[in-house]
């Protein structure tokens, strides 16, 4: 059974960070409920979830792909762009230490956030822009580089993380909203969907995909491409910049 790091918002996940969007008030009760409804879709679609011991004092923590990044048996435990989310590792290092993961860490200068990892087979494409650094994807292409991965660096302008512009089908596939990718050409094989939130994908296995309400559309067209779409409403986690793969970090090993 594949298994997928959680952990649980904070009471002040309403103070979390806003960079690319307005902030807008975020409903403390219906965030926790929506959580608990992400996790549910989990369970139900056979992952076995654990959890990150919480972090209350940092409002940003249940985003919880931001601190790592995990290929093969290695772990690269990331060093958050924004000051505030640095706090916010240490506790994710040990949860995916006791998972049998071997640890490597981004150190200053690097900053890495895992939102900017995209895993493609053993292509990893990096984003490159306001919470990644040069530094940080030096040192994570020398950290995967004896496990035969390429890592490329791409320009990451219009939005938060690489992940907020694009995500992968299981075909390898890159999905994205246009308007918000900084340069579709480098990736091998590009599909434009129709709404911001379509980019975002969680492949829970060969068909399904864990998607946000927020793009209907989005998912009819992953219909017709012979996917089937598991959706969660996540609306209070996109008032901050949050999208369905930031809440989950996928152990495939
Ligand atoms: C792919 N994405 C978007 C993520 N992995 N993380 C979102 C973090 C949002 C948080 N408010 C922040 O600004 O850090």
């Amino acid at each position: 059974m594949p298994t997928a790091l959680i952990r649980r918002p904070s009471p002040r996940l309403a103070e979390g960070l806003v960079t690319h969007i307005e902030r807008t008030p975020v409903d403390l009760a219906l965030a926790f409920d929506q959580w608990q409804r992400y996790v549910d879709a989990l369970h139900d679609t056979g992952w076995h979830t654990v959890e990150v011991p919480p972090i209350d004092e940092c409002p940003d923590s249940v985003f919880v792909e931001d601190t790592m990044v995990v290929y093969g048996d290695l772990a690269v435990i990331a060093r958050a762009g924004a000051d505030e989310r640095r706090a916010e590792a240490a506790a994710a290092e040990e949860t995916v230490a006791a998972q049998g993961y071997r640890i490597v860490r981004i150190d200053e200068p690097g900053t890495l956030d895992g939102g900017d990892v995209l895993k493609i087979g053993s292509t990893i494409y990096v984003g490159q822009g306001g919470r990644t650094n040069a530094a940080g994807i030096q040192q994570l292409r020398d950290g995967f580089a004896p496990l035969g991965v390429d890592v490329h660096a791409v320009p990451v302008r219009k939005v938060l993380h690489l992940k907020s512009a694009v995500t992968a089908l299981p075909d390898g596939t890159v999905v994205g909203y246009e308007p918000l990718v900084d340069d579709p050409a480098a990736f091998d094989a590009f599909r434009s969907v129709p709404e911001e939130a379509g980019a975002h994908v969680v492949l829970l296995d060969d068909d399904r995909l864990l998607m946000a309400a927020s793009a209907p559309k989005s998912a009819e067209l992953f219909e017709s491409l012979g996917y089937r779409p598991v959706v969660v409403d996540i609306s209070e986690f996109e008032k901050l910049e949050g999208c369905v793969t930031c809440l989950s970090v996928r152990l495939r090993r």
